[in-house]
C-alpha cells in the first residue's frame, strides 16, 4: 500500500523497513505516496493529488517555503516522518525512534519495525526543523574544519538550540517540538557525523577539497537566506557561504566577521 519514488539510500532503505514490517510496496496500487527525494525536487515528483503523501525531504524548496506549506497551498493531504535515521543503519535492523507528523496517525507506520515511532500534530514544526538541522549540520562542519575545537563546537549548539527557540517563535510555531527525541536526535545525530553529507559539505569547503556528494544543505541555505533575509542567524552565515560558493580561507574570514558580529548580537 506504499509507493516509494527515489531510489537512493533513504528511499532504499525505507524500502526494507516497509517490507521487514509485512506492509506492500507498490507502483499501482497503494495508499500512501512517500517521495524520497531531495526537497528541492518533490513539486517535480509528484501529481498524486488524491493520495496521502508521507514527506521525508529535510529542506526548504527554493523559494525559502517548506514542503508542506507548498502542499497546503495546493490543497494536497500529506503527513511528515523524520527522526535520527541513518539509512545504514536502518538496512541492519538497527533500533532509532522516529516521528509522524499528521492530522491524525496512520496506523500502517506506526508498526513501522524498529522505528519506534511517535505521533504528532506539529507537522510543519517537524518539516521545519528537519530542514534547518540540514543547515546546522553544515555549520557544524564547517567548525571542524575550521579546527576550531570540540569544546568550540559544543558550546554552539546551546546557541543553536536559541535560534532554533528564536525562529520557531518568529513564525508562531510550537518550539518545544525541538525537543522531542526524534528532533533533537536527528539535530545531534547529524550535526556530529562525518556519515552526514551536510557535514560534510561545510567540512569539505574549509579544506577545498571537492563534494562528489548531493548536499541539500546547499539548497536549503540559500533558500533559508530568501526567507529571513536580515537575519543574522548561523542559518544565514551558512547561507551566504552557499550563495557566494566560498572556500578555504575565504569561509574562515566570513565565519571571522558572522562570529564576532553573532557574539555582539547574543550578549
Ligand atoms: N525523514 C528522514 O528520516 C530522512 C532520513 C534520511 C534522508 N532523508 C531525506 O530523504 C531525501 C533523500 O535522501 P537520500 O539520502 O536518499 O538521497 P540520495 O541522493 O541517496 O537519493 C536521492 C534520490 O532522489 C533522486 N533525485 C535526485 N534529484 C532528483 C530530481 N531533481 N528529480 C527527481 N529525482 C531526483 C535520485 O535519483 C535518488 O533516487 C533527502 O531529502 C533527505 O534529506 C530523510
Amino acid at each position: 500500500m506504499f509507493k516509494i519514488i527515489g531510489s537512493g539510500s533513504f528511499g532504499t532503505a525505507l524500502r526494507h523497513v516497509i517490507k521487514n514490517s509485512g506492509f506492500v510496496i507498490s507502483d499501482i496500487d497503494y495508499e500512501f505516496v512517500i517521495p524520497a527525494v531531495p526537497s528541492y525536487a518533490v513539486p517535480d515528483v509528484l501529481d498524486e493529488k488524491e493520495k496521502t503523501i508521507i514527506f521525508v525531504s529535510k529542506g526548504f524548496l527554493e523559494n525559502g517555503k517548506l514542503i508542506g506549506e507548498w502542499a497546503d497551498k495546493i490543497g494536497l493531504k500529506w503527513a511528515v516522518f523524520a527522526g535520527p535515521h541513518f539509512a545504514s543503519e536502518l538496512v541492519q535492523n538497527l533500533e532509532t525512534c522516529s516521528v509522524l507528523g499528521a492530522d491524525s496517525e496512520i496506523p500502517e507506520v506506526m508498526k513501522w519495525k524498529n522505528m519506534n515511532v511517535k505521533f504528532s500534530h506539529h507537522k510543519i514544526e517537524i518539516q521545519l526543523l528537519g530542514a534547518l538541522k540540514n543547515i546546522y549540520a553544515c555549520f557544524f562542519g564547517i567548525i571542524d574544519g575550521l579546527k576550531l575545537g570540540k569544546n568550540f563546537s559544543a558550546s554552539m549548539f546551546s546557541l543553536v538550540i536559541e535560534e532554533i527557540n528564536e525562529i520557531f517563535n518568529k513564525l508562531n510555531l510550537e518550539s518545544n517540538m525541538i525537543y522531542n527525541q526524534a528532533c533533537i536526535g536527528d539535530l545531534i545525530l547529524t550535526c556530529t557525523s562525518s556519515q552526514s553529507r551536510n557535514y560534510n559539505e561545510g567540512f569539505n569547503r574549509v579544506m577545498n577539497i571537492k563534494n562528489h556528494q548531493l548536499s541539500e544543505a546547499k539548497h536549503s541555505a540559500i533558500a533559508f537566506i530568501k526567507r529571513f533575509p536580515d537575519q543574522k542567524y548561523i542559518c544565514s552565515f551558512v547561507g551566504e557561504v552557499m550563495h557566494n560558493d566560498l572556500k578555504g580561507s575565504d569561509v574562515k574570514s566570513l565565519f571571522d566577521k558572522f562570529y564576532k558580529d553573532y557574539k555582539e548580537l547574543k550578549n
